[in-house]
């Protein structure tokens, strides 16, 4: 079986790619990194090493890699062969790879009769289904009635906290033991994928939602109120009770948000907020603030793991969130200068104001209580 994935990185290689090997596939990783394409095309292996007291080691093998920006006829033509395309290159990266991929859809379908499923592997709401609406505006009509019939696209969550690397072997790559990568099954075209660790799902809206909702709001607090008390790493961040308390009051908060709406049970919801503070103290991972707040414009985003547990636990209640009013807060004061979208985000501010630029990133009308809540919190 063959799997094209776009984008060697931490999910790339320490996530997708080895459960892709483990379940046998031979996986070709499309990426524009030179340096890590040379290194698989060079070792055809690499190693994963779980962050636990064994480091247990796991060599991932049946490997090779295309760079899209300087082959992308090979990479097409790897995608027109394949029998699972996934992805894990950000959200913002998905319309970028959507033109090559329909390029790759449009000379299979000339030959290739068998049914294909595309799974974007980010951490967002409908990353698939982005990443569909971007390849069909890149297809003609007919073009988009044929893909209709023949490639299924899923929505994921995927689960798994892998920090920035620093191994002396370029490819290596330390993981968390735990993960979850959750499918929505009624999307897929033919078989499901025989994948081993992806979990199907016919409804994927409450997986999804408690997860970015838990794990990546609670994970985005610990970031930003960290870096604004000037903390390098997660783990010394959650040692601070400042930090920890306002933590543990935004999932307080998500969580009122997500019973109340999916009616998920409140000691299963409570026992699943502990597993995921867990994970933010394993010992044998050192995860940096400044990767885990990356991107803000994005994380301030209406449909994104702040504002919009906020909205929900406001339309949940009936009243505005105070923890998650201050993580929101921290985000907008998130001021890294080698993150493009912390520097954006610093120049809108300078220019319109807190509030207009809190507004303009999240769609919140003018008046709604929760801009005056995170204002107050400034
Ligand atoms: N690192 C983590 O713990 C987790 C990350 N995620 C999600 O997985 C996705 C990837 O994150 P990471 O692996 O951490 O990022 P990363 O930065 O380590 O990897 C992204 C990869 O995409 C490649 N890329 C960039 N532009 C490309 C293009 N045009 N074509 C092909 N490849 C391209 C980069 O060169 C890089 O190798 C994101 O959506 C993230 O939110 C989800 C769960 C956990
Ligand atoms: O990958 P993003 O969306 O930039 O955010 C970082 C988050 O993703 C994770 O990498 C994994 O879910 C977390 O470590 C963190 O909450």
């Amino acid at each position: 079986m063959e799997a094209v994935h776009f984008g060697a990185g931490n999910i790339g290689r320490g996530f997708i790619g080895l459960l892709l090997y483990q379940s046998g596939y031979d996986t070709t990783f499309v990426d524009v990194n030179d340096e890590i394409i040379r290194a698989i095309n060079e070792k055809k292996q690499y190693s994963v090493v779980l962050a636990a007291e064994d480091k247990k080691t796991i060599t991932v093998k049946n490997i090779s890699a295309i760079n899209s920006v300087s082959n992308p006829e090979e990479a097409a033509r790897a995608i027109a062969e394949a029998d699972i395309i996934t992805t894990a290159v950000g959200p913002n990266v998905l319309p970028i790879i959507s033109k090559l991929i329909a390029q790759g859809l449009r000379e299979r379908v000339k030959t290739n009769k068998q049914p294909l499923n595309i799974i974007a592997c980010e951490n967002m709401v409908g990353g698939t289904k982005l990443l569909k609406e971007n390849i069909y505006q890149h297809c003609t009509s007919e073009e988009k009635a044929i893909l209709n019939e023949m490639i299924g696209f899923p929505n994921a969550a995927v689960d798994r906290i892998v920090p920035n690397q620093t191994n002396e072997e370029l490819l290596q790559v330390l993981v968390e033991p735990y993960y979850e990568w959750v499918v929505e099954a009624p999307a897929i075209k033919g078989e499901k994928p025989p994948i081993n660790g992806i979990t199907f799902v016919e409804d994927l809206t409450p997986y999804i939602e408690r997860k970015l909702f838990t794990v990546n709001t609670g994970h985005a607090a610990a970031a930003y109120v960290g870096y604004h008390l000037g903390y390098r790493t997660i783990i010394d961040a959650m040692k601070d009770v400042r930090v920890s308390d306002t933590i543990q009051g935004a999932l307080r908060e998500s969580g009122e948000a997500l019973i109340q709406t999916y009616q998920f049970d409140r000691e299963e919801h409570e026992k699943y907020i502990e597993t995921i503070l867990s994970r933010f103290t394993n010992p044998f991972i050192s995860d940096e603030v400044t990767r885990v707040a990356r991107g803000p414009l994005r994380k301030l985003g209406a449909r994104d793991r702040l504002v919009r547990p906020a909205v929900m636990y406001m339309e949940a209640t009936g009243k505005v969130p105070v923890y998650l009013a201050k993580v929101i807060a921290a985000a907008l004061a998130f001021n890294h200068e080698a993150d493009e979208e912390a520097v954006q985000l610093q120049e809108m501010i300078a220019n319109q104001g807190v509030e207009a630029t809190l507004q303009e990133i999240s769609g919140l009308e003018a008046g709604h209580p929760l801009v005056a809540s995170v204002l107050q919190e400034m």
